[in-house]
């Protein structure tokens, strides 16, 4: 069985990944990608089911797997840990699938430094101003949370817009847009993905 490529998305809190990865997910036929299920410590956000949003767990855990060599990537973000298991992806590609990782700045590296050999892309906002108003608009974090997110924010675009960082960058202005782009050159990178017709 042929195996794909991971691909790698990254952007700031709020700049619209997971809109465009559930729009992608559902743009081709035949199921042809897979989610890499996160590791997280903080608390699931309604409709969020264990096992398949995240991977809902405890510091305490969190901290021995890591020590255990269990994860390609974590981070502390914002107080709390993310994670992805090395189980995680290895499930996903054994299924035929591409497996899809959503991950921050300091995930993008911590997997630079590991076997994985995914595609990058990065999703920028237009600007920081539409990134507010969008982190505002889905009204899912406190005020305080969404200050860390915004200030963490401008450091994450520098990363991402630095030359050779990424293999890709789209601009998340208009959605339609940015997501008939993105279609693009996933058909470029995967010739494999058929369009539903
Ligand atoms: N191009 C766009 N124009 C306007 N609003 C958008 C656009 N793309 C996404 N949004 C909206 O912005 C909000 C944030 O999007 P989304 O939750 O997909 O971000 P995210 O990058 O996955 O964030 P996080 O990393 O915090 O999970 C959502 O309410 C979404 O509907």
């Amino acid at each position: 069985m042929s195996c794909y490529k991971p691909v790698v998305f990254c952007g700031p809190s709020g700049v619209g990944k997971g809109t465009l990865i559930a729009k992608l997910m559902q743009h081709f036929a035949n199921e042809p990608f897979g989610f890499s299920v996160s590791h997280t410590t903080r608390q699931p956000r309604e409709g969020e089911i264990d096992g398949v949003h995240y991977n809902f767990t405890t510091v305490e855990q969190m901290k021995q797997e890591i020590a255990e060599g269990k994860f390609i990537e974590y981070a502390e973000v914002h107080g709390r840990y993310y994670g992805t298991s090395i189980a995680a992806v290895d499930a996903v590609q054994k299924s035929g699938k591409i497996c899809v990782l959503d991950i921050d700045v300091q995930g993008v590296q911590s997997v630079k430094q590991s076997s994985l050999e995914p595609l990058y892309l990065f999703i920028a906002p237009p600007s920081m101003a539409a990134l507010e108003e969008r982190l505002r608009g889905r009204g899912t974090e406190t005020e305080e949370q969404m200050q860390i997110r915004l200030g963490n924010a401008a450091q994450e675009l520098a990363y991402g817009q630095e030359a050779g960082n990424f293999d890709k960058i789209f601009v998340n202005n208009d959605l339609e847009t940015c997501f008939a782009e993105m279609v693009q050159a996933f058909q470029e990178w995967y010739p494999h993905l058929k369009p539903i017709v």
